[in-house]
């Protein structure tokens, strides 16, 4: 059997749990978690996952498999010490924090352990993350099947360059939120143009869904796929002038690229901060 800790209790932590249970990987017997302080976020994850939580951490490291860490960057120093003397050689790490280096873990745990470095998104919640992961030497051949099980069974998993982990956050770890971004635009313009809420929904929905399932199994590009939608003279064409006056292409091109730069960034004044 597989014990999984959690080390926080967050919106990713429970994207991957909700995932991991819904998918029938492990039940909520199998996985413990905790927080920094908030009891009653532990007690809401207790009720709707079956999950066990605790703020003693000698019970939730005794003969745990897995250990996640999911808390923010800025507090995995602060939780690193307050954890490691439970860290046990053949505890695997999994952390999910953007820009923060198996290098850093490594140094903070002051021990070898088995790590992988992962970056998944909240997709996970319904089995479609999109999950890059990168390991260090300690990572047994039995623990990387036990990874790509896990991410496998929250979406699509791929090994990476571990160099390449921050390009990911960027794109995919980040990019529910572009998504979300847009429908949330789809959603106010319909109320303008005089759609009623719900029904406006559906249809954006089923836009979206659409137009993702088009470029998994189109054999066009992108670009064509625009192509065809666009008629010459049509509202299509007039719509996207409008984009292209605002430069919204552009805008998401350099949206990206800040966000692959804030995590290099969140990494650095991590690993910076540890030498001063
Ligand atoms: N939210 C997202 O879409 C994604 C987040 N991530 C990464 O996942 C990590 C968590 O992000 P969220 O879940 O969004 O954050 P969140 O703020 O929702 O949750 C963070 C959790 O960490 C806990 N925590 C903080 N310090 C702690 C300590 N010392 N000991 C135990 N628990 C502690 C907090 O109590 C909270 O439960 C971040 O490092 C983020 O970069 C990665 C991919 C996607
Ligand atoms: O915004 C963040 O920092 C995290 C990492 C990727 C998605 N959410």
């Amino acid at each position: 059997m597989t014990k999984v800790a959690f080390i926080g209790a967050g919106s990713m932590a429970e994207a991957l749990i909700s995932g991991m249970i819904e998918n029938q990987l492990m039940s909520g017997n199998d996985i413990w978690v905790t927080n920094k302080c908030n009891h009653e976020k532990l007690e809401n994850m207790k009720a709707q996952y079956g999950v066990t939580i605790t703020y003693e951490l000698e019970q939730i490291f005794k003969d745990a498999n897995v250990v996640f860490l999911a808390m923010k960057p800025k507090d995995v120093a602060d939780a690193l010490q307050t954890i490691k003397p439970h860290l046990q050689k053949n505890m695997l790490i999994i952390s999910v924090l953007a820009g923060v280096s198996i290098e850093s873990i490594e140094q903070l745990a002051e021990k070898e352990l088995p790590i992988v470095r992962a970056m998944p998104n909240t997709s996970a919640t319904i089995g479609k993350s999109a999950s890059a992961l990168s390991v260090n030497k300690h990572v047994s051949i039995e623990q990387m099947k036990l990874v790509q099980q896990m991410f496998e069974t929250v979406g699509l998993a791929s090994v990476v360059r571990e160099e390449q982990l921050d390009a990911v956050t960027g794109l995919s770890g980040s990019g529910p939120a572009y998504i979300y971004y847009l429908a949330e635009a789809m959603e106010k313009s319909a109320e303008e143009i005089g759609l009623e809420k719900e029904m406006a929904k559906r249809f954006i929905i089923q836009t979206l869904l659409g137009a993702a399932e088009m470029l998994e199994k189109s054999p066009k590009e992108s670009h064509q796929l625009r192509k065809e939608v666009t008629s010459p003279g049509g509202t299509t064409e007039a719509g996207l002038k409008v984009l292209d006056a605002h430069a919204v292409q552009q805008a998401f091109i350099e949206c990206i690229k800040e966000a692959t730069a804030q995590s290099k960034r969140l990494g650095n004044h991590f690993s910076n901060s540890r030498k001063a």
